[in-house]
Parts: C-alpha cells; sequence; structure tokens
C-alpha cells in the first residue's frame, strides 16, 4: 500500500526534547514527494508559523481537531464546543489553582500548565456530570470536545484534498494522537511515545523525538510506503 501524504505531529515528533524544532526533520520534510500535514494540539497561529517556517502545506490540524486549516490564507473550519470546554474550567477552578495557557489564541479549547493532576481533574468533572474529555499531552492538559480528535481533523483533512484518511502515514508521540493514527493507513509512534500512542500505531521507532520521525520516514519509504 504505497501512502500519499504524511500527517505528523509537533511536540515531542519533529521537535527536540528542549521542544525546538528538529531542523533536521524540517530539511527532510522538503525533500519528500509527497504532502506533509502539520496536526498538533497548538493554537493555529503557532502550526502555520511552523508550516511556513518549514516549507510545507499550509492545511494543518491545530487545537487537536478542533480547528483545520484550508492554508495560510484561506479560511479555518472551527468546531463548537468552547463553551462548555470554559464551564468546565470554571468548575474546576474552585478546587484546583489552574493556570491557562496561551488562552487568547484558542478558539475550541482551555489550555492548562501541567501542575495539576489530570486523574483528578477527570475525576471533578464526572462527578459533576460534565461530558467533557480532559488529556496530557505530556506538553499541556487539554480540556477539550469528546466529538472532536485529530482523527476527526484527519477526516476533514483528507476531503480537503481529494483523498481517503487510508492515504496517509500518521507519526506521533502521545495519546492525542491515537485517534489520527487509527484513522490514517498506517500509523508509527516515536520511540518516547506514552502508551496510547503506542497501543494505537501499527510500528514503533527505536530513536525518539525528531530523530524517530527521520527513522519513521526511512522505515516507510524502505517497506514501500512511501
Ligand atoms: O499541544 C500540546 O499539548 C502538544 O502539542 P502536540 O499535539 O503538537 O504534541
Ligand atoms: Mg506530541
Amino acid at each position: 500500500m504505497v501512502l500519499k501524504a504524511i500527517v505528523i505531529d509537533i511536540d515531542g515528533t519533529i521537535t527536540n526534547p528542549n521542544r525546538s524544532l528538529d531542523l533536521d526533520v524540517a530539511k527532510r520534510f522538503r525533500e519528500l514527494n509527497v504532502p506533509v500535514i502539520l496536526s498538533t494540539g497548538n493554537p493555529l497561529c503557532y502550526v502555520h508559523a511552523a508550516a511556513k517556517l518549514i516549507g510545507i502545506s499550509g492545511i494543518v490540524i491545530a487545537e487537536n481537531g478542533g480547528v483545520v486549516s484550508t492554508g495560510f490564507d484561506s479560511p479555518s473550519i472551527i468546531a463548537d464546543g468552547k463553551e462548555e470546554c470554559e464551564k468546565a474550567y470554571e468548575l474546576l477552578s474552585q478546587y484546583y489553582e489552574l493556570v491557562k495557557l496561551d488562552a487568547a489564541y484558542r478558539k475550541t479549547e482551555v489550555v492548562l500548565n501541567r501542575d495539576v493532576a489530570v486523574e483528578d481533574l477527570r475525576r471533578t468533572v464526572s462527578e459533576h456530570g460534565i461530558d467533557i474529555e480532559i488529556i496530557d499531552t505530556g506538553y499541556a492538559i487539554h480540556i477539550k470536545s469528546s466529538s472532536m480528535n485529530k482523527g476527526t481533523g484527519l477526516v476533514t483533512v483528507a476531503e480537503l484534498m481529494g483523498l481517503e484518511p487510508s492515504d496517509y502515514l500518521a507519526i506521533g508521540d502521545s495519546c492525542n494522537d491515537a485517534e489520527m493514527m487509527q484513522v490514517a493507513g498506517f500509523g508509527i509512534a516515536v520511540g518516547n511515545a506514552d502508551n496510547e500512542a503506542r497501543l494505537a500505531a501499527k510500528y514503533m521507532t527505536q530513536a525518539s523525538f525528531g530523530k524517530g520521525t527521520l527513522e519513521a520516514i526511512e522505515y516507510a519509504i524502505s517497506n514501500g510506503l512511501l
């Protein structure tokens, strides 16, 4: 099965351990003859800046699928559900010291510093009967709608690009990459991946972070996937 595009996470996947961009990965993307689509929990402005500086597509998945951009200078598809996330945040703020991250740029989620246990937050919202998803990506805690994720984002991107989700190689490091790895034609977890990403992947690289992505690309090429 030859895949026609790559959909790839940012933090922990194309970065170094200190979250800086792995420049060898950026260079490798530009050498490929398939489109590379960034897919992240970060806000749209962050992803568009990364895509522009790397030199790849402006079609991107931001906010864990809550925002899908149709291009650098074209409209975005923005999911509902922000108010539910804010309601959950207000409730949780009565019980925990919470610090919001990038609040000014986020359209569909509330994202918090990781200085509180995600299990505690989940328990408190479920005790109050609030239907919301709370995930810890290893970089931030996201209060998000359970009806969208990077997998639903990939379905939208595939439609935009005239492809099928199964045409994509998905590469990631964390629980928020699991759905897109399941929806894609083939999923690869980098060596530093958490359990959920490892379980969702069909292959896991030896190397971690950006070096893991370089290994994933070579694995895909040598196995006829790209
Ligand atoms: O936004 C996050 O928490 C992590 O970002 P990522 O999805 O690019 O790893
Ligand atoms: Mg990640």
